[in-house]
Formats: structure tokens, C-alpha cells, sequence
């Protein structure tokens, strides 16, 4: 037998966190493992009760994480590095792998797919042997069953997981050794049937991208191995993120029993043409990766087209609710039409569950929730703040001209002059440790136990002590910290028009870490500076300079929740002529230097090349529109991190900043030798300090990297930063590790000096 309503996966954070507290308290020894274990448990069973009380017959486990997915599946598959081998204690050693320990390096991070979650990449060489360890996934599955639930564990597949794993000490390609794995997963699947599931769901995004050669001939012939399994669960491969293409009909000749697909991303004649005639399909109709209340009408109309094709047919979330807050009732002071566009996770729950209600029962049965969802969408389809006639008659008349600055190297010699700069000039990415007073006079604020007045009294004291660090380590430009953000698109968010904040809409990131996307929802502008008093406040107390600091478009966009009733390019643009008012305004009141931050330039790249350019060619425009309302002396910097740069290079170039900073430390300089491959010629500031981690960087290790930074560029157009903020650093560290900075490259610079 099937089922009929299920999610590929929830969050596991907490409706309030709890997860994130208890884990950072472990971490900080205010709690014991049993102490973690128990808040684990019971967020484990709330998170399974809902999905049982919306109405869904089959539910995932095994989708709960200390940490990160990935990292539990590396757990699973024996397949943790070495160095944390020595590690006596599991939980231990599971964190040291996620975060680094005395004298351990942690696992990279990257981006999963085109979210803004990061998992850890696993490492795969030749002193991984790979073991199968089933307890976690055992344990929870036996704790819902236990509990009297239709439990479907949940782990990532064979593909993805090599796919996305990382080849390391002369290695291998990881995906070349996936026969190992093989029976890894037959056994796994002969427990799972053991401990009594009737389903297994085998996670296999990657088939959504190109990220290799020949994935649905691979997928073909993993799965028609694993399903020859005896004594095995019915397995359900689950797709997400877009379209699966050609891997769905190479899946459909499989024995598997059952296909996930994303029909948010993908489309419904891909699986209709797949020949999954004796398949369960499971619809991902309603948006998880975004928030918008779904069209019931539309969705229903798929499914019922789709319900010829198929064997049988289950609705679900295109993907798993972790990228989306959990629910609209946490939100006390959301406007009251917005509110009713949305669905958050637990109102997805029951969106999926009165689709199949539709199905099964005709239309009618669901007349309320059919009659809401129509209601809300004609609401929003005529509320005016969505088509805003001075926004798009702004941008209606912009020409070429607007995305264009003078001649890159015009520019420099006017910057020169203006801002006469020493050779290799130090400089920080823009925030400073965000401490604990920081936040909780933000808090304070918030409450109504501080004034706005007291607040940012309270900011400036925090920008004159981070003012008067740098002007004590001896760094050339200056930044004023960002105390007064609680996040760098957040910040902007709360203060642009078009755009809601959350109160309570929590998304995790990377481990402990959360963040609150901003929904954007209708059109967008600046109605009055953002930034201008800080930065002029800044430079008030200083003789050097101090860089203005404003977050780009494109990183604006991809870390809030997007409007989907029009081309992202068209929203983009707004946003980047509301961030253009701000460079313009900050340029009268004095700063010539300029930094707009595009860290996630490369998270949007879409995940299958044909559709790269055109993506390119908006985002960069956009950057462009946001960049060129300054004069040639007025210095634009950029700064990117968080990714492989390698499929963007072109489009950094493209950016034309007159400075680019971009993460280096971990990959030893790589970067420049991309970048000059593509004959960039601007200057870069490649990142001599890795601030992810803990550890304190020495001069002399950052003097090794300098070199290899001089190696590849010329002096005069090499700057010295850190690879990105400070911000989840402490002070003592920033100090060690900047004044160490200072130290190399002044050092750097005589040498340098020396030779001219
Ligand atoms: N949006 C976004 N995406 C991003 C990044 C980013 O900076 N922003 N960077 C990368 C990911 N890196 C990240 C690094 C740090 C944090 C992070 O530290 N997040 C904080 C929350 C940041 C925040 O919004 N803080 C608010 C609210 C803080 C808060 O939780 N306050 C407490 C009370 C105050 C207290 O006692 O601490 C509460 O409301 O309960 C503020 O400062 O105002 C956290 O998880 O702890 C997140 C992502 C990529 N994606
Ligand atoms: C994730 S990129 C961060 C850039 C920002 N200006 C900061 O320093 O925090
Ligand atoms: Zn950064």
C-alpha cells in the first residue's frame, strides 16, 4: 500500500529555537548530553505529532540533526576524516567534525544547492573505508514507530551523497568508488525493514543539476541494483530544487517503488512523458523553499492531469520545510493581507493535506480552505503596493547608461589621487563581533525597555570602541562594525518599502546559526537613508577613512523571500535603484569609499547551465544599476565569500568594482589565478585570514599567503583583508588576528617598497 500525504523532510530547529539553545548550551558545558538528548526527543516528537494532526499518512524520520544532514549521512556511511578518528566520545567527535576542536580543522562548508543552508562537505580519500553505522536512523525510526506512527526514514542517497562529497589527499573523483557504498545501503535497507518500515526515502537533489556527467545513467544503475535488495523497504527516491529531467524516466526503469518530485521548479510533462505508469508520484506541488500560500485551484488541476500518468499519486512540499519559518501563528504584528498570501511550514502541512482531500473527495470536501486560498490570491493580485507607478516609471526609463561607470583604469588614477592609499592597504570586511550587549539592547529596544535614543547612544559608544581598535592595530580603512544590524539584509529589509520583517520567522542556516528572511512582496524603494548618519558618525571620529557598507542586490534577493508574481530580474533592478539612492546620498555626505557586499552572487547561479547566463547577465546588471549613480573618484569595493567561485568568474570580472574582496585563506590564493585567467585587472583584496574559525591566524602564516597573493598579482593592486565580517568572532580574537594582519603586511609592504 501507498499513502497519500506526506513533506520530504521538516526543520529541526525549533519552533523557538530550542534546538539552537540547547546545542550552543552543550557546547558552552551548561548542558549534558542526556540533558541535549531529552530537548532532541521532544522536539522530535511535536515536530511528528503535527504532521500527524494536519492529516499526513506518511512521516519522514531521521530528518531531526544535531548539526547537518550530510554530516549525519557521513556518520552513517563511516565516512568522517581521520583526524577526528581519535575522538573517543560520538557527540564529540560529531561536533568536532562540524566545527572544529583543539587542534582539528572542521569539514568545509558550502551551500546546499540554491538555498541559503550550508551543509558540511564530506571528505572522501584514500584512508576513507567506508562501515555502516544504522543507529541513528534505527533509533528514530523505532521511536516513531513506537509512538504508533507511519514512520518513513529518511536518508541521503548514494548519489548525492558522493556527489557532493569532496575528493581530499590525491583521492579519487568520490563518486567513482559509489560500488562501495552499495551494499552499505542493501544492508541499511534490510534493518530498516527489520525495525518495521514499510518506506524508505533515498534524497537525490543532485539529479536536478549537472553538477556531473551522466547522473540519470548513474541513478539507473544504482537503483535498479538497490531495489534487487531482498528484504527491503518499498523506496521512495525523492528529487528537489527543479526539475529532474532525464534521471525521472531512468528512475522510472528502475524497481523502485516510489518517485519525489519538485512541480514547483519542475514540470508536470516531464514526469507525465517519464513512464512512471507503475510508480507512486509524489507531487510536490506546494512551495517549500518559499512562502507564498499556494493556488489550491492550480495545484489540484496539475494533480488531477497528472493522476492519469502515474500508478498512484501522493501530494507533498516541492522540498523539505527547513527552508521556510515554521508558522504564521508565531506572527502577532504581521499585516493582515500578507498574512493571508502566506503559508509557512504548518500551513503548508495542511495545504498538502486538503489537496489530497480534493482528490480523493472532490473539490467541494475542501470548500473552506479551496475558498481561503482563492480569496487570499485575488487579494494580492490587486493590492496596489504590488504595482507602484513611481517605481516602475523609474524603471521603465533607465538606459544603459545607468549600469555603466567611467574606464576602469580613469577611475583608479582619480581614486588614487583622492584617497592616497599606502601599497597593500588594510582593511576589514565590515562587521565586528555582534556581542551579547549588542543584542540585547537590540532586544531592549524591541521591548520597549530602552528608547530609540538610548539605542544608538548605546551603537555609537560600539562604533567609537571599534573605531578606536582599528585606529589602534593600524588599519588603513577604516569600518564602523554594523552594530546596529541584526543582519546584513535583514537591516535593509526593515527599512525598504515592499518588504515585511518577521517577528518569529527563524530559518537555519548552518548549524546553530539562524537567520529571518525578509519577505519581499510588492514593490520596493528607499523612502530615507539607511546608512548615512552611522557612517558619517564613523568618520566623525576619525581621521582615516571610513568605508560606507551596503549589501548588494542580488544578495538582497537571495536571502529574503521573494515575490514570485514576477521576473526576478524586474525585482532585482528595484532593489538595486533603492541601493543606488543610498550609494549617491552617501557620496554627498562625504565617503568616498563605497562597499557593496555580493556575497551570494554565486547561491542564486541556477542549477542547470543552459540557464546560467541569463541569470548572469541580471544579477550582474543589477550590481551594475545599484553601483554606477558615483563619480570615477568614489571608490566601489565588493566582497564575496561563502562559495566556489569558479562557475561566476566571469561575472565577478563582469562586476567591475574597483576592489574586490573575496574569500581565499582555506583554498591557498586560488582565486587570483581564476581571476587572472579571465584577464581581471581591477584591484582584490583576497582573504589572508579564514574568520570561520576560532583559531588565531600567526603574521607568519598570513605572510605565507600574502606572498602567495603577490605571486600571483602585482603589488599595486592587491589590497589586505580577512576573508569576510567578524561578526561571529570575539574581540580578543579580532584583535590577535588583525594586529597579526597589520604585522604581515607591513611587512609585505616594505619588501615591496624595497624592490620598486
Ligand atoms: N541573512 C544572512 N544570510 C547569510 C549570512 C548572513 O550574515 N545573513 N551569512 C552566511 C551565514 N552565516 C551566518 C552567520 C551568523 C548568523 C547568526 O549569527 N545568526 C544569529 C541571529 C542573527 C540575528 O538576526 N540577530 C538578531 C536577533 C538576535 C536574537 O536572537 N536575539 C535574542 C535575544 C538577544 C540575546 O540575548 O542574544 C532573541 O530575540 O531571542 C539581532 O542581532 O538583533 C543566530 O543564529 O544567533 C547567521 C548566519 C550566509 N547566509
Ligand atoms: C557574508 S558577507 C558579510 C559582509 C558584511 N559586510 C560583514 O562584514 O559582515
Ligand atoms: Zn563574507
Amino acid at each position: 500500500m501507498g499513502f497519500t500525504t506526506t513533506v520530504p523532510g521538516t526543520a529541526r530547529i525549533g519552533a523557538d529555537r530550542e534546538l539552537k539553545r540547547a546545542v550552543e548550551g552543550y557546547w558552552a558545558g551548561l548542558l549534558d548530553a542526556t540533558e541535549l538528548e531529552a530537548v532532541a526527543e521532544q522536539l522530535r516528537r511535536t515536530d511528528r505529532e503535527q504532521l500527524i494532526a494536519a492529516g499526513l499518512d506518511s512521516i519522514p524520520v531521521n530528518t531531526f540533526s544535531y548539526y547537518d544532514q550530510m554530516l549525519d549521512a557521513a556518520v552513517m556511511l563511516g565516512a568522517l576524516p581521520p583526524r577526528v578518528a581519535g575522538i573517543a566520545d560520538p557527540l564529540d567527535r560529531y561536533f568536532a567534525a562540524a566545527r572544529g576542536a583543539e587542534g582539528v580543522t572542521p569539514l568545509e562548508m558550502t551551500k546546499w544547492f540554491d538555498t541559503n543552508y550550508h551543509y558540511l562537505v564530506p571528505e572522501i580519500g584514500p584512508a576513507t573505508s567506508f562501515a555502516l553505522d544504522t543507529s541513528k536512523v534505527l533509533a528514530e525510526l523505532a521511536e516513531a514507530t513506537d509512538a504508533g506512527a507511519a514512520a518513513r526514514p529518511v536518508v541521503i542517497g548514494p548519489v548525492t551523497f558522493l556527489g557532493l562529497s569532496k575528493a581530499v589527499d590525491g583521492g579519487a573523483q568520490p563518486l567513482s568508488r559509489i560500488d562501495e557504498l552499495l551494499p552499505l545501503y542493501e544492508q541499511l535497507l534490510t534493518e530498516l525493514a527489520t525495525t518495521g518500515a514499510q518506506w524508505v526515502q533515498l534524497d537525490e537533489p543532485i539529479l536536478v543539476t549537472d553538477a556531473h556527467d551522466g547522473l540519470p545513467e548513474l541513478a539507473e544503475r544504482v537503483y535498479t541494483r538497490i531495489a534487487g535488495a531482498t528484504d527491503r523497504p518499498k523506496i521512495l527516491v525523492q528529487t528537489y530544487f527543479g526539475d529532474a529531467g532525464a534521471a525521472l524516466a531512468a528512475l522510472g526503469r528502475t524497481g523502485v517503488e516510489g518517485i519525489g518530485a519538485d512541480l514547483v521548479e519542475g514540470s508536470v510533462e516531464t514526469i507525465k512523458a517519464a513512464g512512471l505508469g507503475d510508480k507512486l508520484v509524489v507531487a510536490g506541488v506546494v512551495d517549500g523553499h518559499n512562502v507564498w500560500r499556494t493556488d489550491l485551484d492550480a495545484a489540484l488541476a496539475t494533480l488531477t492531469d497528472l493522476r492519469e500518468h502515474v500508478g498512484e499519486l501522493a501530494v507533498g512540499t516541492s522540498c523539505s520545510t527547513l527552508h521556510v519559518p515554521y508558522t504564521l501563528a508565531a506572527e502577532d504584528d504581521l499585516d493582515p493581507a500578507l498574512r493571508g498570501w502566506l503559508a509557512f511550514a504548518a500551513e503548508k502541512f495542511d495545504e498538502v493535506a486538503a489537496l489530497a482531500g480534493a482528490l480523493a473527495a472532490g473539490r467541494e470536501s475542501q470548500a473552506t480552505a479551496f475558498d481561503a486560498a482563492r480569496d487570499a490570491l485575488a487579494s494580492r493580485a490587486t493590492d496596489p503596493r504590488l504595482h507602484v507607478a513611481a517605481v516602475r516609471d523609474r524603471l521603465g526609463a533607465l538606459t544603459a547608461a545607468d549600469r555603466a561607470r567611467g574606464e576602469a583604469t580613469a577611475r583608479r588614477a582619480a581614486q588614487h589621487e583622492a584617497l592616497a592609499l599606502p601599497p597593500l592597504p588594510t582593511t576589514t570586511i565590515g562587521s565586528f563581533p555582534q556581542t551579547g550587549d549588542i543584542r540585547k539592547a537590540r532586544q531592549q529596544l524591541r521591548q520597549g525597555q530602552i528608547t530609540a535614543e538610548q539605542y544608538r547612544e548605546q551603537m555609537e559608544t560600539e562604533i567609537a570602541e571599534v573605531i578606536a581598535l582599528q585606529e589602534q592595530i593600524g588599519l588603513d580603512v577604516l569600518v564602523h562594525g554594523e552594530p546596529e544590524r541584526n543582519d546584513m539584509v535583514q537591516y535593509f529589509a526593515e527599512q525598504l518599502t515592499g518588504f515585511f520583517a518577521t517577528a518569529n520567522g527563524w530559518v537555519q542556516s548552518y548549524g546553530s546559526r539562524c537567520v529571518r528572511p525578509p519577505i519581499l512582496f510588492g514593490d520596493v524603494a528607499r523612502p530615507t537613508p539607511m546608512t548615512v548618519g552611522w557612517i558619517t558618525h564613523a568618520q566623525s571620529l576619525t581621521g582615516k577613512i571610513v568605508k560606507g557598507m551596503l549589501t548588494g542586490p542580488v544578495t538582497i534577493l537571495a536571502w529574503s523571500f521573494v515575490r514570485d508574481d514576477q521576473p526576478l530580474a524586474q525585482t532585482a533592478d528595484q532593489v538595486a535603484l533603492a541601493i543606488r539612492d543610498e550609494t549617491v546620498d552617501l557620496e554627498r555626505a562625504g565617503v568616498g569609499i563605497i562597499q557593496v557586499d555580493e556575497p551570494a552572487l554565486r547561491e542564486l547561479l541556477p542549477l542547470r547551465s543552459a540557464d546560467r547566463q541569463a541569470y548572469l547577465d541580471w544579477a550582474v546588471g543589477a550590481f551594475k544599476l545599484s553601483t554606477s549613480g558615483v563619480a570615477d573618484e568614489t571608490q566601489i569595493h565588493t566582497h564575496l565569500c561563502y562559495s566556489e567561485f569558479g562557475d561566476v568568474i566571469g561575472a565577478i570580472a563582469d562586476l567591475d568594482a574597483d576592489v574586490t574582496s573575496i574569500e581565499a585563506a582555506r583554498s591557498h590564493m586560488e582565486v587570483l589565478d581564476d581571476l587572472n585567467a579571465i584577464g581581471f585587472s581591477n584591484e582584490v583584496g583576497p582573504g589572508v585570514y579564514d574568520i570561520h574559525s576560532p583559531r588565531i591566524p600567526g603574521a607568519e602564516e598570513m605572510t605565507t599567503l600574502l606572498r602567495e597573493a603577490l605571486a600571483a598579482v602585482p603589488a599595486e593592486r592587491v589590497w589586505v583583508n580577512p576573508d569576510c565580517g567578524l561578526k561571529t568572532r570575539t574581540t580578543e580574537q579580532v584583535t590577535a588576528a588583525l594586529t597579526a594582519m597589520v604585522e604581515a603586511a607591513k611587512a609585505a609592504r616594505a619588501q615591496v617598497e624595497a624592490s620598486a
